[in-house]
């Protein structure tokens, strides 16, 4: 299932996605045995998005215990450096998740002696077979979503799940990112995006095209574009809800 969300604002597409996911995790906890499985994306809608979900979490049925975190990208550099996704993301959440080790899995940082190639490898290997229950997805210009862009070797065909990214088009260029057969193990994928300058590629990537990641990514029960009105711009009226 594919559908469109609209709203008038980022704002409001913010507030009312916060909300979506809060009932969404509650009702898969209530569905299922462990944790709900959630990865993340970086980008500044998403940033947002967790700030608000925090703020949701006192008044909600959220079992903070039984949430499990992923990313699904990560600019490779230093654990400190505050262009590293997870570093912002965990300072957000940790204000009301406990965020128990074994249930979060941040991607390696540029720390050591490894390269994005090795440190793939090990988060590759701490993730297994894993299947998400949702996966947030932010999106660029381009339609790369995580840190698989088009035209570039990040996109090609991969034999492992999680790679190193290197001269990324975008900065940094070292970057780690699942794959996109990767993300589309998740069961529910959700497109958050908002701006004008992303309309062409949110119409081309709804209408499934293959050259673009955000074409080709899609969860395997449901597929979700929460965007704004500017974003959403280029769709015809009636394919959206609002
Ligand atoms: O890894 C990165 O350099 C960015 O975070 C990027 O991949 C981001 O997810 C999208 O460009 C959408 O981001 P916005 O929501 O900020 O437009």
């Amino acid at each position: 299932m594919e559908r469109v969300w609209r709203y008038a604002t980022s704002a409001d597409l913010t507030e009312a996605t916060a909300e979506r996911l809060m009932r969404r995790l509650v009702a898969i906890q209530a569905a299922q045995d462990g944790p709900a499985r959630l990865c993340l994306t970086g980008g500044r809608i998403a940033n947002r998005i967790y700030e608000a979900f925090t703020e949701l979490v006192d008044a909600s049925d959220l079992d903070q215990s039984r949430i499990e975190i992923w990313w699904g990208d990560e600019r490779f550099v230093p654990t400190e450096d505050p262009d590293r996704h997870a570093g912002y993301t965990l300072a957000i959440l940790a204000r009301k998740l406990p965020m128990t080790p074994s249930l979060t899995h941040p991607m390696p940082a540029a720390d050591g002696i490894a390269d994005n190639d090795a440190s793939a490898a090990a988060y590759a290997k701490e993730l297994g077979e894993t299947r998400f229950d949702i996966t947030l997805l932010g999106m660029g210009v381009d339609g790369h979503v995580a840190s698989i862009f088009p035209h570039h070797p990040s996109f090609a065909e991969q034999a492992h799940s999680v790679i190193g990214v290197s001269d990324a088009p975008l900065g940094p260029p070292s970057r780690i990112s699942m794959t996109v057969d990767t993300l589309n193990r998740s069961r529910q994928v959700w497109y958050l995006v908002a701006g004008e300058d992303k309309a062409e590629a949110v119409a081309e990537s709804i209408a499934g095209d293959p050259e673009i990641p955000a074409g080709v990514v899609r969860g395997t029960d449901t597929t979700l574009w929460l965007l704004d009105r500017s974003a959403a711009g280029l769709l015809p009226y009636h394919s959206c809800s609002f």
